[in-house]
């Protein structure tokens, strides 16, 4: 069984079909990227996978559970956890506070009106480890808002890691960033893939991004499946040098 398996998804706006009879598994472990050129369907895709959006037709079945009518915050509860292409964080907390609002979400204390010495220890504790995993510890209480636009991508990522996913949906993890903290975010999520075997779901258009990363990739051209491979496949298929590679050199 795979840990994430798509069916046959398609999502219509209106007379638009932006996502046709898309099908896609992804194994325990794995790190899988979505590329394709724009409007190809990979945020509608991802907005499938994730809940935002509910197919209009099709399937998807997460950790062996149909997750096809669930939302959000249902699919994060069965561990998934997302981010988004423009940060989602509390730029006014410190990095330290972001993260321990996400370490509490997840130990359901928000609600409480007091925690326990021993559960404030261990989301210190929980704290502490995200800070160090995410290379955030020297700007622990910085505001997030005032950080490296690298490092407030770090954070948004460390508080879905707080949330304990079985499987990590990134949505362009480098936007907007340049060479130096593309490189960094690359770095972290090998990290988060090979040291925590996190399963992780990618959209990104930077392809050194995408070729270091992925173990395997699914090229989506207007709103249908190209081509699925490893790197080497999708770097050596014609197919996609036509649709999407051949594109990128023109314009490079
Ligand atoms: N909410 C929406 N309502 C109507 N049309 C939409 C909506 N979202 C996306 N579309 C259309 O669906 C198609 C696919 O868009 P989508 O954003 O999924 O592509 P993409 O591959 O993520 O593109 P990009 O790389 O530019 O972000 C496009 O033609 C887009 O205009």
């Amino acid at each position: 069984m795979s840990l994430l398996e798509v069916h046959d998804v398609t999502q219509r706006f209106g007379e638009l079909a932006a996502v046709k009879h898309v099908s896609l598994n992804v194994e325990d472990g794995e790190l899988h990227a979505i590329i394709g050129p724009n409007g190809a369907g990979k945020t509608t895709f991802f907005n499938m996978i994730s809940g935002f959006y509910k197919p209009t037709s099709g399937r998807i079945v997460f950790n062996g559970s149909d997750v096809t009518d669930l939302p959000p915050h249902d699919r994060v509860g069965l561990g998934m956890a997302r981010t988004f292409q423009i940060t989602e964080v509390f730029p006014e907390l410190s990095v330290r506070d972001n993260l321990r609002i996400a370490v509490e979400i997840t130990q359901d204390l928000r609600m409480k009106l007091f925690a326990t010495r021993s559960q404030a220890a261990r989301t210190d504790e929980q704290v502490d480890e995200l800070l160090e995993t995410g290379g955030l510890t020297a700007n622990a209480d910085r505001h997030v808002g005032e950080l490296s636009h690298g490092d407030q991508r770090s954070t948004e990522i460390m508080m879905a890691l707080a949330l304990k996913p079985k499987l990590l949906l990134l949505d362009e993890p480098a936007a907007g960033m340049g060479s130096q903290e593309t490189y960094d975010t690359a770095v972290l999520i090998r990290k988060l893939h090979r040291t925590q075997k996190l399963t992780i779901v990618l959209v990104e258009h930077d392809m050194r991004v995408i070729f270091n990363l992925a173990d395997r990739i699914t090229v989506l051209t207007e709103g249908e499946v190209l081509e699925v491979g490893t790197p080497a496949e999708i770097a050596a298929s014609e197919k996609v040098q036509v649709a999407y590679l051949g594109e990128k050199r023109e314009g490079a």
